[in-house]
């Protein structure tokens, strides 16, 4: 688990008091063809920790993605992190968009799939939506993300621009893989490493995600958030949508 101070970190960029720095939002496409939400299922990887959901996104719907994302600014990690976060090496675009984020909430089986879990607990409190905060990654050979966790974060919901926003935390990180090897990519696993159940014993052997097209993979942050890296990317791109699951504060 993350402990309480000196981890490396992958913070939630710092806000200008006076506010964000609104760019426009990009015009995203169409979110289709998408599966209906009966044909999708959470699947548990690690209890409390990680789920997945096979086909979130078709690979159609993937590959249009790719290639409309290709036309966004990336920008290039500086080589040098701040003093305690996460070496990050890749490409990345990021945006304050609600709509975009309500939309892969709703227009997608995601909503519907996390309304439906059996222990809602799992969230970590009432389910809202996903951040609007989304970043979209690019790895190409050679990149990768260092071991870190992941903070939790206050947010507002649905977003600090909004009249009716009400505060809101992150709870678990969204990870959605648009490439595999299936697609040329090869690399760029993203790789768990559970503690020990205590301190004699040994630790659990890491959870290894491999990367799937349309493959959507949940995993708790902040206080209880398991160590985690994005495997170098040894052929090809590998990209990646981020959000996080926000809950009521
Ligand atoms: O790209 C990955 O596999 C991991 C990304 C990650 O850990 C993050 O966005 O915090
Ligand atoms: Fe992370």
């Amino acid at each position: 688990m993350a402990p309480k101070s000196k981890s490396t970190k992958q913070k939630q960029p710092a806000k200008s008091t006076t506010g964000p720095i609104q760019q426009p939002a990009p015009n995203w496409p169409p979110m289709n063809p998408v599966l209906p939400a009966d044909s999708l299922s959470l699947e548990t990887v690690l209890p409390n920790q990680i789920v997945t959901i096979s086909n979130l996104w078709t690979s159609t719907l993937c590959a249009k993605y790719v290639s409309f994302l290709r036309s966004l600014p990336l920008a290039t990690t500086p080589g040098i992190p701040k003093k305690g976060d996460a070496v990050r090496v890749n490409d990345r675009f990021q945006i304050e968009d609600p709509i975009f984020a309500e939309r892969l909430w709703s227009e997608t089986g995601l909503k519907d799939l996390i309304a439906a879990t059996e222990d809602p607990k799992l969230w970590g409190g009432e389910v809202l939506g996903l951040n609007a905060n989304i970043r979209i990654y690019r790895y190409s050979k050679g990149q990768f993300f260092d071991q870190h966790y992941d903070d939790s974060n206050n947010v507002l919901f649905p977003s600090a621009t909004s009249d009716n926003a009400v505060p809101a935390k992150t709870t678990w990180t969204l990870l959605l893989y648009l490439t595999s090897p299936v697609t040329g990519c090869k690399g760029g696993e993203t790789v768990f490493y559970p503690d020990p159940p205590s301190r004699r014993e040994a630790p659990p052997p890491p959870v290894v995600t491999n990367l799937e097209v349309g493959l959507a993979l949940l995993h708790r942050h902040g206080r209880d958030c398991m160590l985690h890296e994005g495997k170098e990317v040894t052929e090809g791109e590998k990209w990646v949508i981020r959000s996080d699951l926000c809950v009521k504060r």
